[in-house]
């Protein structure tokens, strides 16, 4: 009897993360990621020696042992939440089309690869193909660094499957409305702080004027997540986190403003972390703990990190529907 072949199979796509909380393990994904153009464009072979000459030297120690601090029984948080990820929208899609539909985690640094998932798609007998990257506004540096990796990873596949691509969903109802109902369950348990940080990655200002729209959505789905909770406009702010290099990046700066916030002695803010749809180190150790420090350091006073949309019910009902949104006909 042949087996039954998937209508389709999805490819959870998200960063990549070391397969180790050591000083190798982070100087081998930190090779690989900062290598990206689509990540650092600075031009060859400049960068080679600026990368291996410095960086690579210097920044591994120091980024394992935040990494260390927040590592799980369970490997890195963003890898051992992906895996979660999977897990659930793969339930709930049997669920929802009541077959079994092969969902696939591939990783564009490291592993999982994307030749391992898109083999894994293929045993699995999928012909037609959704990418779901994890990243709700478009980054030339995270979004297009998928589709150029995947697009590598197939060059020895004789026979593409047909594809599809989502690009963004910063403004998805269903995305606005569980960021907002993570803040109104977490106030309702702890109560409220005077403000709300969305807090997200940055890049450098320079991608913003070539063209990146990554800030713009940044800043609309801050606006529409206040907009849902009801805040008025001094209640809440929108801020980029995670700078890294010499070049300007886009502001307003978390850190910045969180000190700027403590000086002005504001008594308690609430933090959420939009851009990023599992909690990793830029969250955990970024903004839970090195933000936290500073904003405290400052004068401020209690300091909130509000979880990542992670494995909520409601994250995976939003994965469920832009599956559904993007596989009509299939
Ligand atoms: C959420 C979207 C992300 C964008 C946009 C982004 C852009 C971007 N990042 C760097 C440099 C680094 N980012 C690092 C970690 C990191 N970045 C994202 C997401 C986005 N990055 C995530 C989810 C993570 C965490 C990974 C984990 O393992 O938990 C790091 C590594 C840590 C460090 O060395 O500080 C770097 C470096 C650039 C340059 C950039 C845009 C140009
Ligand atoms: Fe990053
Ligand atoms: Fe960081």
């Amino acid at each position: 009897m042949p087996q039954q072949r998937p209508p389709f199979g999805v490819l959870l796509a998200n960063l990549g993360t070391p397969q180790a909380p050591t000083a190798s393990a982070v100087r081998r994904y930190l090779a690989e990621f900062l290598w990206d153009k689509r990540v650092v464009d600075a031009p060859r072979p400049l960068w080679w020696l600026i990368l291996n000459g410095i960086i690579l030297r210097t920044r591994p120690g120091r980024v394992a042992k935040a990494y260390a601090s927040v590592w799980t029984d369970e490997g890195s948080p963003l890898m051992s939440i992906s895996r979660q990820q999977q897990q659930a929208l793969s339930s709930a899609l049997k669920a929802e089309f009541g077959c079994d539909i092969p969902v696939a985690l591939a990783m564009t640094y490291g592993e999982p690869s994307m030749e391992q998932a898109g083999r894994e798609l293929r045993q699995a007998g999928v012909e037609n193909m959704l990418v779901l990257p994890l990243y709700p506004q478009y980054s030339a540096s995270t979004t297009a660094a998928v589709f150029d990796r995947l697009a590598k990873g197939l060059k020895a596949c004789p026979h593409l499957p047909q594809m599809r691509f989502v690009n963004e969903y910063h403004l998805h109802p269903q995305y606005i409305k569980a960021l907002a109902d993570s803040v109104r369950e977490y106030r309702a348990e702890h109560g409220s702080g005077d403000k709300l940080l969305m807090s997200f990655h940055g890049i450098p200002e320079r991608y913003e004027r070539q063209g990146d729209p990554y800030p713009s959505q940044c800043r609309a789905t801050a606006v529409a997540v206040a907009a849902e909770l009801g805040l008025a406009d001094d209640q809440w702010l929108c801020s980029f986190q995670s700078r890294f290099g010499r070049e300007e990046w886009v502001k307003p700066y978390t850190d910045a403003t969180l000190e700027e916030w403590g000086k002005a002695g504001v008594k308690r803010v609430d933090v959420i972390s939009p851009a990023f749809s599992a909690d990793c180190l830029e969250t955990l150790e970024e903004l839970d703990v090195e933000n936290r420090e500073h904003f405290q350091h400052h004068g401020g006073g209690d300091y909130h990190y509000i979880p990542c949309l992670n494995v909520r019910a409601d994250h995976i009902a939003l994965m469920t529907a832009l599956v559904k949104d993007h596989t009509q006909g299939w």
